[in-house]
């Protein structure tokens, strides 16, 4: 059970998976309560990526099993998962080149009870509303990411999935995508992320998974990794 939280959105228990004879994850647990950010933070390679696609259905576990509000989604494909709620973030944003901002936003199904409006998705995202005519890869770096989740909001994520949102961005984009996701937490979605950049994933998450050959290996609060944060940046080669 999540100590942060009372209820338990995601439990992760005992995740394996492997490419071909490569085990990547060696037995993944933890949980995820409503509400809640929460990082995966780790090296290249320790499997956070492969993580995430396992939550989201689209690489399957060896064993072990995903449970969302209690039931046991394990072995549902990803569409499935989306009508559940589940939100994925990719790290290439999947942003389609030749549409408008609006036309990307209002592509995808809209698949859950929670799907927010367009006007909701403006309200939270003025700037979205300003550029709705222009071409999605028009937007800067911070705006394509905030296009990418506010999509998947619209589909109806009630938990977002986002692969190092800040990855490749200069330091006034990251706090653009901290605002970001101050802004979907305040809206009570809840967010599992990777994050590489440790000073800011405590900046905007409640909690954080250290991620090291495949295995939680520590769990810390804000106040943990900003009491060991040198030797974290050190660990994890920054
Ligand atoms: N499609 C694939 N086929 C074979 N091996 C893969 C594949 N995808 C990832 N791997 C390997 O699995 C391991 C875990 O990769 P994963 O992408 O999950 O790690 P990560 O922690 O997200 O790192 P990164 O930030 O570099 O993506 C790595 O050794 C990687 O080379």
């Amino acid at each position: 059970m999540s100590e942060a939280n009372d209820r338990t959105v995601l439990r992760i228990e005992n995740v394996t998976a492997s490419y071909g004879e490569a085990q990547v994850l060696q037995g993944v647990s933890l949980d995820v309560g409503a509400g809640e950010v929460v990082t995966l933070v780790g090296r290249n390679g320790a499997g956070k990526t492969t993580l995430l696609r396992c939550l989201m259905g689209l690489h399957r576990p060896a064993s072990g099993r995903v449970e969302l509000d209690g039931r046991d989604i394990t072995k549902l494909p990803p569409h499935k998962r989306c009508k559940l709620g589940l939100g994925y973030v990719p790290d290439d944003r999947g942003i389609y080149s030749t549409l408008t901002v609006e036309e990307n936003l209002t592509l995808p199904p809209r698949t859950g009870p929670d799907a927010w409006s367009l006007r909701q998705v403006y309200d939270a995202f003025p700037v979205l509303a300003e550029r709705r005519k222009q071409a999605g890869t028009h937007l800067s770096g911070g705006e394509q990411q905030m296009l990418s989740v506010a999509r998947v909001l619209r589909m109806g994520a009630r938990l977002l999935l986002a692969d190092e949102p800040t990855e490749g961005l200069a330091p006034l984009l990251v706090r653009q995508i901290g605002e970001i996701i101050r802004t979907v937490k305040e809206h009570g979605v809840t967010v599992l992320l990777i994050e590489q950049n440790i000073h800011f994933a405590a900046t905007v998450a409640d909690r954080h998974h250290l991620i090291a050959q495949g295995r939680v290996v520590e769990s810390l609060d804000n106040a943990e990794v900003a009491r060991r944060e040198h030797e974290l940046l050190e660990y994890l080669g920054i």
